[in-house]
This record gives structure tokens, sequence and C-alpha cells, in this order.
């Protein structure tokens, strides 16, 4: 049993000599196999307690703390190459690789990063945060190492939620057929961030119910010999062979050396069965059971709800909740799609596996049979869209604007070309704060602008969400809201309250010589900074199409326009309100206030939006900037003023 002691705050922490220990997997590598058991032990204390006090992803790590100690044990790393899928179940990986003590920071500014970062560590061979790029990433580390003719073994870890990705199953067809030697661990838990769909869960389900013949090569026998407890196994390949009846495994198929399942908790098989493969050549699949959550109570009873949690008390499990503003924007879409959906039978929802992050979970009991979750699949979720619109339904697809990153070509090729009725509820538009760049939203006002019959919105606060979603499902053709993580200014919803007139913007603030055009989440900032200076702020309201009056009339009655927007300034609504201004042939000093050139990294969304220039102060700051420069001060009253010559 763990040594316990009271910390100040009264919460148990625990006594962790051999982690202490542990600044990197040499460390780890001296200790004897015996030990790593109490090791285990302690890593899922300290994780336990690092998350309690950050917040983040725990029920995916607590799963791997085993797999995790087996992986840098048995493989000498960095020079061998771990590769996680997602990354956020990689807090025992960094805890292990020398960033145990900075693990108090975690997805703060300036800490750890909540994913594998290249940067950060060299045990960090990959740089993740979006799902199932682990095999075709590991397949290029081990075709490199071939090709200079070095020895290391690459690994890729996936989950069984990540498996069900397209690009998971390209990698696998393109590894399956090559002269490569590669490792893969499918890390089952039978959970994605919800409970898992489709028919790949359903056939792992069945290799751990053994239902499914596996064909026992060579190579599996040795990896899995000298463990008494897998001994049922080899009986049930020895029964499946007589009648050869049952299916091989998909696995098999594609050309893997199938190995497993194995009990991915016990830390003596963990160790024994990598061994075994460590040095088997060819494509290896290692299939290890493991429990979502495992080691901490709470987790592993709402493995859903601890994917991912806010600072929490470490004795009860509760979640320590900010204060809420009032309810999310993710919420107000949420509410919307049931009323929505009670008054046209058409409606049907799809998510990629992001049920209850994109406020589905009503809708999803509430109309079961139009409810769609594909699995984390995003490129599937909008061809799906575009085949129920071409016979009369009409889909809502929900999804994280980062993963809609994946589905480009679906949503030009398949959904836009064609001028299909697909209504996309695009959440988590702009910064998302502590996951940091790989989850930020900041392109998808630049990369959709372009693409023709395109309707694009972004709300100033809840209740134009909420018309906004109802204008879009109205239009028949593809229209899409973006709106960012969290909630807004708190404006109370008319759940009445019409749609809009497609790309009319309007004037909520008149003010002289200065006009802010500002987008979606930006408005209020805009506000109130404009209040300082005395400018002009219109709520564009539509990204496209866009209100070319209202940009004229802007640009005839005020001497600096300033556009402001929570998406990539490059190819951005600003950029579109340039190309319409020239293409006027006006000619106006111009100023766009968005996401620079760069990655922004984790850190509250308030510092990250400050760091950009794009809190209320930061506007204000270029407002007064080019007023400046333009030579205009300001009076006492805050009207600006022409300086005398
Ligand atoms: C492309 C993409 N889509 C969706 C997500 C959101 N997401 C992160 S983890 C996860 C579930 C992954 O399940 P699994 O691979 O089984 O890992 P587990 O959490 O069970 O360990 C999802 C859907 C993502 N990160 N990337
Ligand atoms: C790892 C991953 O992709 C998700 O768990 C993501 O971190 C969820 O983000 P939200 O907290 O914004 O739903
Ligand atoms: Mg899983």
């Amino acid at each position: 049993m763990p040594h316990r002691t009271l910390s100040d705050s009264g919460v148990a922490s625990h006594r962790r000599p051999l982690l202490d220990s542990i600044d990197s997997p040499r460390d780890l590598r001296a200790l004897s196999e015996s030990q790593l058991p109490e090791v285990a032990s302690e890593l899922r204390n300290f994780l336990i307690e690092c998350v309690s006090q950050t917040g983040g992803h725990l029920a995916a790590g607590l799963g791997v703390v085993e797999l995790t100690l087996g992986l840098h044990y048995v493989f000498d790393t960095p020079a061998d190459r771990i590769v996680w899928d997602v990354g956020h179940q990689a807090y025992p990986h960094k805890i292990l690789t020398g960033r145990r003590d900075r693990m108090c920071t975690l997805r703060q500014k300036d800490g750890v990063s909540g994913f594998p970062k290249r940067s950060e560590s060299e045990y960090d061979t990959f740089g993740v945060g979006h799902s199932s790029t682990s095999i075709s990433a590991a397949l290029g580390m081990a075709l490199a190492a071939k090709q200079k003719g070095e020895r290391r073994t690459v690994i890729a870890v996936i989950g069984d939620g990540a498996l069900s990705a397209g690009m998971a199953f390209e990698a696998l067809n393109h590894a399956g057929s090559m002269d490569i030697d590669l490792v893969v661990i499918l890390n089952d838990n039978e959970m994605s961030i919800s409970p898992p769909v489709g028919a790949i869960s359903n056939h792992l389900a069945r290799l751990l119910s053994g239902k499914v013949y596996t064909s026992m090569r060579e190579g599996s026998k040795s990896a899995l010999a000298g463990m008494p407890h897998l001994r049922h196994l080899v009986g049930r390949w020895e029964e499946h062979m007589k009648g050869m009846l049952m299916p091989s495994t998909l696995f098999e198929e594609l050309g893997f050396n199938y190995i497993g399942p194995i009990d991915g908790h016990d830390m003596g098989s963990v160790v024994r069965t990598l061994r075994n493969i460590k040095d088997m050549p060819g494509q290896r699949l290692l299939h290890i059971v493991t429990k979502k959550g495992r080691g901490y109570e709470p987790a592993e009873g709402q493995p859903t709800t601890y994917h991912g949690v806010t600072p929490f008390d470490q004795r009860t499990g509760e979640l320590r909740k900010g204060k809420s503003k009032g309810p999310s924007y993710t919420q107000i879409f949420g509410g919307w799609l049931c009323d929505a959906a009670a008054e046209d039978a058409r409606l049907v929802g799809i998510t990629p596996a992001m049920c209850e992050g994109s406020g589905l979970t009503a809708f999803s009991k509430r109309f079961p049979d139009r409810f769609f979750d594909v699995g984390i699949a995003e490129q599937h979720a909008v061809t799906l869209a575009a085949g129920l619109a071409c016979e009369g339904l009409k889909p809502v697809v929900a999804i994280y604007s980062s993963f809609l990153q994946r589905a480009y070509d679906q949503l030009i090729h398949d959904v836009a070309l064609q001028n299909l009725d697909v209504t996309f509820a695009v959440d988590r538009g702009g910064l998302v704060g502590a996951d940091g760049a790989t989850h930020a939203g900041s392109f998808d006002l630049s990369f959709t602008r372009p693409i023709p019959n395109m309707i694009i919105m972004a709300p100033a606060d809840e209740n134009e969400c909420r018309q906004m979603l109802k204008t879009g499902f109205e239009h028949e053709g593809p229209a899409m809201v973006r709106y960012p993580r969290g909630s807004g200014p708190g404006v109370a919803i008319d759940p009445k309250a019409p749609a809009l007139p497609i790309g009319r913007g309007e004037v909520v603030r008149r003010g002289q010589r200065l006009a802010v055009l500002a987008f979606g989440s930006m408005v209020a900032p805009a506000l109130e900074a404009a209040e300082s200076v005395d400018a002009t702020v219109a709520n564009m309201r539509f990204v496209k199409p866009l209100d070319t009056d209202l940009i004229l009339e802007l640009a005839d009655s005020h001497e600096i326009l300033f556009t402001v927007e929570e998406n990539a300034i490059a190819g951005g609504a600003g950029s579109a309100v340039a190309e319409t201004l020239s293409s006027h042939g006006r000619v106006v000093r111009c100023i766009h206030l968005g996401l620079p050139d760069r990655y922004i990294d984790h850190a509250d969304h308030r510092e990250q939006l400050a760091a950009c220039g794009l809190d209320a102060s930061g506007i204000l700051a270029s407002l007064r900037a080019e007023l400046e420069s333009a030579g205009w001060t300001q009076q006492d009253d805050g009207e600006p003023a022409r300086r005398h010559a």
C-alpha cells in the first residue's frame, strides 16, 4: 500500500519515493521489474493529484499507466520512438520523461502542453492533438529509419476510438503491404469520449470475447509464451482451428501479426509481452485491454465526464465549476437543435464522436433515430450529410472548427459544389484556451470563405446564435454558424426570434471618424473599446455574403476602418472586407485585427486574446495608435480632435 500524507490543503497526497527518483526513462530502467507495480501506483496517484489541481485529460492517462511504464522500461526511448495517438493520454509519459516537476503548470501559459509536442521534449516524437495520425507518422519514421540504415523500434499507440478514423486504416493498409518493422499497440478500453460506435468497435468486442479466430502464427505464439493466464486463449484458438469457421482478425487480413488480447493493467504481462514482441520482425499489432479511468473510482465510473475535467476535489471527485456567465454557445446550439427537430421531422443531427462536447446529448436522447454519431470520422460525417440532403432530409453537422479541417474536400466537393442543404454548427471557432494550437479554430473563416454557395455567419451573442442557426437551417443550401468555446455576453434567448435577413449587418454604435467592423465574438470587446474613442461599431453578422452596402456606407462616412475577428487575419473576414473595398474603388485606410500568422500556445482564453490584442484593451490600443499616427488627439470628453499644427 502506498504511504499517505496530508498536504496543507488537507488533501491526501501520496509519498512517491520511486517516482521521485525517475527523472528520465533511464532511471526507470535501472529499477527491478518487481518494483514496477509500486511505480505504477505512485504514478497513478501523482497523475490524479496533478490533474485535480490543473484540470485536463484524466481518464485516458489513468488507463495507460502500466503500458507507459512498460514501453519506457522495455524499449530504448528516445532512440526507439513512441508515437501517441491524440496525445491526451500522454501525461504519464510526460511525468516519466523529465517533466514531473512541471506538471503543476499543465496547459497553463508557458507551462507543459496537454499534448506531446516536439519542441517540448525529445521523447515527444510527434506533435498531436487531433486523432488517428499515429500509425501514419510511425510508419513514416520506420521507413526513414530503414532508408537511413538505423535500427530502432517505432511504436504507434492508438485507442479503439481513434481506430475508427479513415486515416488509421489508410495507414494500416499501407503498412500491411510493406517490408517494414512496425509495432502498433491498440489500447482498447471500449470507450471513445462516449461509448464507441461502429462495426470496428463490434469487431474488437468480438475479439475480446474470443469469438474471432486468431491464427496464432509462430510470432504470436512466442509473444504470448510463458503466460499461463493466456492459455485459455490458446485453447480457444485450437477450438477454432478445428472448425475453421470463424473469421480471422481484421488486422491479420491487413498483414499484421496480431498478438493479444492481453490485460493492460497486469504489469508483468505487459512487460513480458513487450519484450517478446520487441525483436519480432515485421508488422505486429498488440491488442491490450485497459479500463479508462483505472484506479480512480469517479473516473472509472464516469469515464465520459472524466475524459477531460476542470480542477476537482481529489477526495470526492467533485468537479470545480468556474463561475458560469450563463449558457454556453454549445448549450444554445443544443437547445435550438431540439426545438428545431421537434418542428421539422426532416432534421437529422450528426456528430463525429463529439456528442457531449458539441451539445448533442439531449437531442440524442429525444431523437435517437435522427441522431448519428459516426465515430472519429469527420470526412465521412460531412459526406454522409450530403447523401442525406440528396434525399430531402435536412442534416445538421455539429463539428469543432479545428476538426472540420479534416473534411475540407468533403465540404467543397460533396456539399457546396452540389449546393446541398446542410447546416454546419461549427463550435470552438476561435482560440480555445488550454488545448492550445492543435484545437484552436483559427482558420475556418479563411478556409470556408472562398467556397461558392456557402453562407457563413458569426454571432455576436447567444440570441443571435440561435437566430443564425434558424437562418442557416431555413436556407436551402450549405450554411454555417461558427461560434466560440464557452459563453457569450449573456444576452437572453428569445425562442421566437426570427431568422435574420441574409447578408445584412447592423450598426450597433454610431461614432465618428473610426469605424470598427466586428465579427462574432469580437463585437462585445469592440463595443467596449469604441466607447473610449467614440468609434462606430458594426456587427457584421455575415462573413459571406458580406453586407456590401454597409461596408461602403461606413467607408464613405469614416476616415479609418478596422476589421476585427477571432480568426486568422490571413484570408479571414477582414480580407473579405478589403476585397469589397478595393473592388468598389474605395481607397480608405483599413486595419485588420485578428489572429497573427503564428500558432497561439495553450493558455487561458483571456490571456490568449490579450496576447493577440483582441481583448477590449488591445482593440482600444490599436484604435488609439491609429488616432495618434493620423494626427488625432483625444479631448477630455473622449471625442477625437484634430491636433493643431
Ligand atoms: C480528428 C479528431 N476528432 C475528434 C477528436 C476528439 N477526441 C479526442 S480523444 C477522443 C476519443 C478517443 O478515443 P480513444 O482513441 O479510444 O482514446 P481513449 O480516450 O479511449 O483513451 C476524441 C473523439 C480529436 N482529438 N481529433
Ligand atoms: C483530446 C480532445 O480532442 C478532446 O478531449 C478535446 O480536448 C475536447 O475539447 P473541449 O474541452 O473543448 O470539448
Ligand atoms: Mg478508447
